[in-house]
């Protein structure tokens, strides 16, 4: 992929992003152009501001200053707009254990205001497509964490979003389960031609799933580039962890912090 020269433009636009949490500046002044229909990743250490980035795209979080533009709509004059043009599955499990998978989706329905009319054939489509027919009238807290994942994306698809947010989409997934999310959000590039931001710690998502990445350190773009470009810059033999390292500030040799690790595992367990 040629980040420089993108036919259909950029679906994210950001113009010197920045935010502060009093004396912390989380974000500072980030300049990142995502082509439309990639597949975008968002490295960094723990606390390296991905997921304060993440929130201000989705309008959840207002910049400090700058500014920045998803698919054509700025973040800040008209995020409502925005709103409607994206999805968003945050890091955290967002499905409800207690209802149905199609329950589930029917809410969504309603909260994207879809009209009447769609709901049933869009909900049928999002369950055939991640793989969740047969699950559909079973309990969410019944489901793998995998399906669950994919019930996440289900909703977040319904609306039929130009830019789909992950926030760490297959964090405590076993290797199968996430092949089978990599394997639908490839689908759903091909299928819908919808641009996907992720942000992730796993090397091997970032360089199997992604086109081009961002790794962040302290809040800035350390350095952009496609997973092959960015490996070969260091050398002939080097790793994805080789990139991290140089560009992160050595956050995957020490594993990440405390407050990262128990959050990891919180997660995992809550999608069983
Ligand atoms: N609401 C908040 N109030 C104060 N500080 C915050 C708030 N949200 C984030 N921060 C701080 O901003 C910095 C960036 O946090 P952020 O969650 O964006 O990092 P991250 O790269 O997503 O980390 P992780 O990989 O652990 O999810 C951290 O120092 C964090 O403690």
């Amino acid at each position: 992929m040629n980040l420089t020269s993108v036919p259909d433009g950029f679906a994210i636009r950001t113009h010197g992003l920045t935010r502060r949490f009093g004396p912390l500046t989380a974000v500072d002044h980030v300049e990142l152009q995502v082509p439309r229909g990639a597949i975008f990743g968002l490295l960094g250490a723990n606390g390296a501001g991905k997921s304060t980035l993440m929130k201000m795209l989705t309008t959840l979080l207002r910049p400090t200053s700058g500014s920045a533009e998803v698919d054509g709509c700025d973040i800040v004059q008209a995020p409502a707009q925005v709103r409607r043009r994206i999805g968003y599955v945050p890091q955290l499990l967002s499905a409800d254990g207690t209802l149905t998978g199609y329950e589930n989706l029917r809410l969504s329905a309603q909260l994207y205001a879809l009209p009447r009319a769609q709901r049933g054939a869009r909900i049928a489509e999002a369950l055939a497509f991640m793989g969740l027919t047969d699950a559909a009238h079973k309990l969410v807290r019944t489901y793998s964490g995998g399906m669950v994942r994919r019930l996440e994306l289900a909703q977040a698809m319904l609306h039929r979003p130009r830019v789909l947010f992950l926030d760490e989409p297959t964090i405590g997934l076993d290797p199968m389960a996430r092949h089978s999310v990599w394997d639908r959000l490839h689908d759903l590039r091909r299928d819908y031609g919808m641009t996907v931001l992720i942000t992730t710690h796993d090397m091997e998502e970032a360089e199997t799933l992604c086109e081009a990445l961002a790794i962040l350190h302290a809040g800035r773009i350390a350095v952009v580039g496609t997973p092959g470009d960015l490996q070969r810059d260091i050398g002939p033999a080097a790793t994805m962890d080789d990139v991290f390292a140089r560009h992160a500030g050595g956050g995957i040799a020490d594993g990440g912090d405390f407050a990262g690790a128990v959050r990891t595992r919180k997660t995992a367990n809550r999608l069983g």
